[in-house]
């Protein structure tokens, strides 16, 4: 016989069985960021319409040594990047995968299968001028139509899961078409098919072979973020929604969740947003935090973290340990396998991130947590951030003047810009600004928006504004920066590359350099040969057309 348990804090009774766990996630009041949930666990026996509390604990939940162990809890997120689900082969594999590791229970997020992000912007962005009697003939709509209706063959689930949402997509883009317009809202809405397809198509896949799955869209199961379209950020109420919805539901009718990464909900506009490209990374990571899991594992094709982007130079290797701070700088600093904010809610959770490569999952990998041993580190990886703007600022007036540097700052604030990096002296600043919020914006308004700034700052200082520049960072133990910097500088000068700004930053693990972008490949395959291949130090490599890897 069942009986029904009431709880306080704004819980729905709950029906129990027989013999039960129960795990709960619930917010602390006020909300700590650093305190990720507050759990209560309770081992609970209902008999006879009667409940009987056999054990119970209270722990802040943090992800790790302090949660209580209990054999039929989810244990790790499991994130498929684009890559790794891009066709029914590639699900296939991902599934057979998952199922090879038979002691996890995960969450899986997947993105948009291969390409159909790219797809779907570039279909949206025709349809603003091809007329809403030529929307249904775009080639990007017939790509995405053929490769989800195909998928669903080759896996032998119902097209029908997906059929609503083919024929909503036309739909919106031909209303796209007729306002002759995409705003960022409706390009957040746009892309978002592209996941909550694939998410479909896997779970209904799972099913199928006998693996109990369920779909969840993000935006449904709590992720709440910031009305910031194209780059929102999740705010921290997310946290114990979305684990009191994965985890209710798992108690009480486990299924594999399968969750859509990328999106969330606007606060206040309640419509779908996206976190930024990549980031599915970032959807991984907030439900590893929100549940406290043992481990996060972003899958992708590459065998982990790499020591610079194998796009530029082949020879680039994996990395075998990082630290949060050195993930977080190397993902800030545009190396592409990680979101830039990622890091951020496993860093608060204290929950371990292994980047593995789907298509190789034999290879070990990069593993990423607080701390590790820095004694034998000198540089773990090199990045570069393209086309980057730089500003160089000098006062108009004296030696000495005081809140010179705040002023400049309260400009940036008051524009809403943000600032990468810096180097001052007294009189003088030299920064480079953020790109990718600048990227969100349309071209003809970051133009407006620089001369803004410029005109701005114009009035209390000589300003010189510095386009097509190029941020290399080295992320490494800046413990040995004199080292670094020695080792670095001789590279460059060896190449003929003058270094237009350097930053040490105070996180202890980037130094940044400042070069124009047209040489910057050469510098990191110059710099990768010297710091990370013996057989190479000292070679001085050719200048080449960019883009091509060597
Ligand atoms: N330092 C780096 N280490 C590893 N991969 C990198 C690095 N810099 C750039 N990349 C690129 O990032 C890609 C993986 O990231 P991403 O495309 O987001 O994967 P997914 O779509 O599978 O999540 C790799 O294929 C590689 O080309
Ligand atoms: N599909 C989204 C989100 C994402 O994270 O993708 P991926 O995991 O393939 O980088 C994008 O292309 O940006």
């Amino acid at each position: 016989m069942a009986a029904t348990l009431h709880l306080c804090s704004g819980y729905q009774p709950i029906e129990l069985r027989r013999q039960q766990c129960l795990h709960f996630t619930a917010p602390l009041p006020p909300w700590q960021p650093s305190v990720s949930s507050h759990c209560l666990s309770l081992r609970l026996r209902c008999e006879g319409g009667k409940v009987d509390v056999l054990e119970r604990s209270d722990a802040q939940s943090r992800g790790g040594s302090d949660q209580i162990p209990n054999e039929n809890e989810l244990t790790c997120v499991m994130k498929f990047g684009g890559s790794s689900v891009a066709s029914a082969e590639r699900m296939r594999e991902v599934a057979g995968l998952i199922l090879s590791f038979p002691d996890e229970r995960p969450v899986v997020v997947l993105s948009a299968m291969g390409k159909a992000t790219n797809k779907l912007l570039s279909a949206g962005e025709k349809s603003v001028t091809c007329g809403v009697s030529n929307v249904s003939d775009l080639e990007e709509l017939a790509f995405i139509k053929d490769l989800h209706l195909r998928t669903a063959d080759e896996l032998g689930v119902e097209s029908t899961i997906i059929s609503k949402h083919l024929f909503e997509l036309e739909q919106l883009l031909n209303g796209i078409a007729m306002m002759k317009e995409m705003t960022l809202r409706t390009k957040d809405y746009l892309v978002s098919f592209g996941e909550c397809m694939s998410t479909r198509l896997f779970a209904a896949y799972l099913n199928k072979i006998g693996v109990k799955a369920r779909q969840y869209d993000a935006f449904d199961i709590g992720f709440i973020t910031t009305d910031d379209f194209t780059n929102a950020d999740i705010l921290e109420a997310t946290y114990p929604a979305v684990a009191k919805r994965l985890h209710g539901d798992w108690i009480s009718d486990p299924a594999i969740p399968i969750v859509t990464g990328f999106l969330g909900k606007g606060w206040r506009s309640c419509a779908v947003t996206t976190l930024g490209r990549g980031g599915s990374d970032l959807t991984a990571t907030t439900i590893g935090k929100a549940l406290g899991l043992r481990e996060i594992q972003v899958w992708k094709d590459v065998d982990g973290v790499l020591t610079c982007d194998p796009n530029i130079y082949s020879r680039a290797a994996p990395v075998s340990y990082l630290t949060f701070d050195e993930a977080a700088e190397l993902a800030y600093f545009g190396a592409q396998v990680l979101h830039p904010q990622s890091m951020r809610p496993a860093r608060e959770g204290d929950i371990p991130v292994r980047v593995k490569n789907s298509y190789n999952p034999k290879a070990p990998g990069t593993l990423i947590t607080r701390s590790r041993d820095m004694s034998e580190a000198v540089l773990t990886s090199i990045v570069l951030k393209r086309n980057v703007t730089m500003l160089d600022i000098v006062s108009t007036r004296m030696l000495g003047q005081v809140g010179f540097l705040a002023k400049v700052f309260a400009i940036f604030e008051d524009l809403g810009i943000s600032v990468d990096v810096v180097a001052t002296s007294e009189v003088s600043i030299s920064l480079t600004l953020d790109p990718s919020k600048l990227w969100s914006r349309e071209l003809i308004q970051q133009a407006s928006e620089l001369d803004h700034v410029e005109g701005e700052l114009k009035k209390i200082a000589v300003v010189n504004l510095l386009q097509h520049r190029s941020i290399i960072s080295l992320i490494g133990n800046v413990q040995r920066s004199s080292l670094i910097i020695e080792k670095a500088f001789h590279v460059l000068r060896c190449n003929g590359v003058n270094v237009q700004m350097i930053s040490q930053g105070a996180s202890k693990v980037n130094i940044s350099l400042i070069v124009n972008d047209g040489e910057a490949e050469l510098c990191v395959r110059s710099l990768h040969a010297a710091f990370f291949e013996s057989d190479l130090c000292g070679v001085v490599f050719e200048s080449k057309s960019q883009n091509g890897s060597v």
